[in-house]
């Protein structure tokens, strides 16, 4: 069974009503390649306002949650909110929630196991700094993130796994398709060994940073990316031509 191309918008902490508005009447005028799975990710107050107007074709994520169902964590949602609302989809171990707030890899892995285990959806977040790359310390970097979480998990069928270069995060610095391949197909190639053949043929590896209209058709030539998480591109209609790149 191939990999269904997956398309996600990651609005970080942007965006009102209004302009919330705006980004779901460009997704409905779209249109939307129908053999894309899109997500996009809205601030959690916002969610239920978006799920009531976004398109059909296209679901609400939430950004973050904890690693339990409820209890005293000022400030935080559970996996068990984000369900109560009928939304299916949590964005995970991204690199903000890793180096703005320092959340660690067993943070992260408590984090998907939970939301999994709740019935959630999980785009998990991976990636080497700049000065790890640049130390030649890539793979080591990213295989002791997936680690973490494999160690953690069983089921991957709701895992989403997003390869994101902090380097190239924001920065308009893409890595090239050849840069991003290297590291889906050995990521693929360490699922294989340390999981199952199955897992790692079925995983859909998602490459983001710096991802663009300009540059989303190259890229998803690629045999090992499988789809994109879009962070700027993802609040302007060009969007949609990602999602439509591999038409
Ligand atoms: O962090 C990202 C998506 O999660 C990528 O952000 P940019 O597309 O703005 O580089």
């Amino acid at each position: 069974m191939g990999r269904k191309f997956w398309v996600g918008g990651n609005w970080k902490m942007n965006g009102d009503k209004k302009s919330i508005e705006e980004i779901s009447k460009f997704l409905q005028t779209g249109p939307l390649d129908p053999n894309v799975e899109v997500v996009v990710g809205v601030p959690a107050i916002y969610l239920e306002y978006a799920k009531g107007i976004l398109p059909t074709n296209v679901a609400p994520s939430a950004q973050n949650c904890y690693k339990v169902p409820k209890g005293a964590f000022t400030g935080e949602i559970s996996p068990a909110m984000i369900n109560d609302i009928g939304v299916k989809w949590v964005i995970l171990g991204h690199s903000e929630r890793r180096h703005v707030f320092g959340e660690n890899d067993e943070l992260v892995a408590d984090k998907v196991a939970h939301a999994l285990e709740s019935g959630l959806n999980v785009v998990a977040c991976i990636g080497e700094k700049l000065e790890e790359r640049e130390a030649g310390k890539t793979e080591e970097v990213v295989y002791c993130q997936t680690k973490a979480i494999a160690d953690k998990i069983k089921d991957w069928s709701k895992v989403v796994l997003a390869y994101e270069p902090v380097w190239a995060i924001g920065t308009g610095k893409t890595a090239t398709p050849q840069q991003a391949q290297e590291v889906h197909q050995k990521l693929r190639a360490w699922l294989n060994k340390n999981v199952s053949e199955s897992v790692a043929n079925e995983t859909r590896i998602v490459y983001g940073g710096s991802v663009t209209g300009a540059n989303c058709v190259d890229l998803g030539k690629e045999a090992d990316i499988d789809g994109f998480l879009v962070g700027g591109a993802s609040l302007k209609p060009e969007f949609v031509q990602i999602v439509n790149a591999k038409k």
